[in-house]
């Protein structure tokens, strides 16, 4: 079979399988994401055998591909916790009726047959499958190629669960290849297969998608993320919050990359910031180097996102140019201000327009287990159809089902 085929017949499965999530009963879709998570646990001596091959020949990024029954315990919560929320597949959004009496309702419905491209992380695997079986979508998973053992064997736990609950195990479904061909394929819509495309990942992912793309797709792009700390901010929350936000880990894509600090605060804070921010490499302009001995920011360091222990910063002269710096160089991804003055802070999250704006938190809570969601898709960085954490509401359409009595427009 060519790799054309197997997408082609990937696909055609696909949308079998959407149609009967779609038909499927609530209770149904709930019972199928608790026997994944169950089978999830059954299977963890496979899957983290499979990890430790995958792990034995990863060059970089290790610690988000790396796997141990504490992360597969973690990864099978969050399907509990999908499975736990409310079903919403065939709710209204809103109803009312005409003058004429027509009856009309706005009704969730899922997307159909979502195709899902994303990074060497294995939990994503089960946290997408779960959340596309939760919102009544089919998914196609392109797992990133580091992680493909891993995300086999996962898929695998996830298919047994979805039969156990009486489901087809195609409404899930992985791609078997690191070939990125499937991913061109992918992005032509399988043969008007694939309702949406999901691209998880960084600029060379992005670039593809925007030249091949034929279907509509849902970003979850690079996250260049700023915390802005306002000449009012309380100096330990200040240095806390920006600890966290650069170091709690550094991988991921909510991690702050750039600190902006305004001009009146930085004399009595960068100091006390740059020795909590033990083991991380500063780059700085040049206000920030003659307060704390660090290396020279270049321009690109601005627009470069690290997702490592290095921070730029950047001595700003108010909250007007931190917002012109953000708005030149950010992803529109996730950015926080601290500040004790409720008005700049007001002024910061009205303007800054990305897809999650903090005050006084860090920009490592950008994450939509942390928002309540149990899992996440991602965080999109778009700005149409759904923005930040996208949990199962995020991932439905929705559709106008009109009843009448006989009705005719005069
Ligand atoms: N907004 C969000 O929710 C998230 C954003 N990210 C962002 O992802 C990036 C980090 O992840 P990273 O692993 O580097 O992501 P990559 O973009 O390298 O990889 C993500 C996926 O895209 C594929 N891919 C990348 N380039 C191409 C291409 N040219 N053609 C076909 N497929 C391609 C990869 O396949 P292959 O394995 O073959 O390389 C992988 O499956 C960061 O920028 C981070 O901010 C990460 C997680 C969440
Ligand atoms: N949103 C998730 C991480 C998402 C993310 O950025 O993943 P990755 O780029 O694979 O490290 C979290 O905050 O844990």
């Amino acid at each position: 079979m060519t790799i054309v085929e197997m997408m082609e017949s990937i696909g055609a499965k696909a949308r079998k399988g959407a149609d009967a999530l779609r038909d499927a009963s609530g209770e149904t879709r709930t019972r199928a994401i608790r026997a994944m998570a169950a089978k999830l646990r059954e299977s963890a001596p496979a899957i983290l055998a499979a990890n430790a091959e995958d792990v034995a020949g990863a060059t970089a990024l290790v610690d988000r591909l790396r796997l141990d029954p504490q992360r597969l315990e973690g990864a099978a919560q969050s399907l509990e916790q999908v499975a736990g929320l409310p079903d919403l597949v065939g709710t209204d959004l809103a109803r009312w009726t005409r003058p004429n009496g027509l009856d009309i309702a706005r009704v969730r419905t899922p997307i159909g047959v979502i195709g899902m491209i994303y990074e060497s992380r294995p939990n994503v695997t089960a946290d997408a499958a779960a959340i596309c079986v939760r919102s009544g979508n089919a998914v196609i998973l392109r797992s990133g190629s580091d992680a493909l053992r891993s995300s086999i064997a996962i898929h695998e736990a996830i298919a047994a669960g979805l039969v156990e609950a009486g489901l087809p195990a195609d409404c899930v479904q992985i791609v078997p290849t690191a070939s990125r061909d499937a991913v061109g394929l992918m992005l032509q819509g399988l043969d008007g297969a694939v309702d949406l495309i999901i691209p998880r990942g960084g600029a060379a992912l992005v670039e593809r998608v925007s030249r091949e793309a034929r279907v509509p797709t849902l970003g979850h792009l690079e996250g260049l993320c700023h915390t802005y700390v306002h000449g009012s901010a309380d100096p330990g929350m200040a240095v806390a919050v920006v600890a966290n936000a650069k170091m709690r880990r550094t991988s991921i894509c909510g991690a702050t990359e750039t600190l902006l600090i305004d001009r009146a605060a930085a004399p009595a804070l960068l100091p006390a910031i740059a020795a909590a921010l033990d083991g991380c490499e500063l780059r700085g302009d040049a206000e920030s180097r003659a307060l704390v001995p660090m290396k020279a920011a270049a321009e690109s360091d601005w627009s470069t996102e690290y997702l490592a222990p290095i921070l730029s910063i950047r001595v700003v002269a108010d909250i007007g140019e931190a917002m012109a710096h953000i708005e030149l160089y950010g992803t529109g991804h996730t950015e926080a201000i601290v500040a004790e003055d409720e008005a700049a802070a007001e002024l910061f999250l009205n303007r800054v327009d990305s897809a999650i704006v903090m005050w006084n938190a860090s920009t490592q809570f950008a994450d939509g287990g942390e928002f309540g969601f149990g899992a996440e898709i991602g965080i999109a960085t778009g700005k149409l159809h759904a923005r930040g954490p996208v949990g199962p509401e995020q991932l439905m359409t929705f559709k106008y089902i009109v009843r009448g009595t006989g009705q005719q427009r005069p």
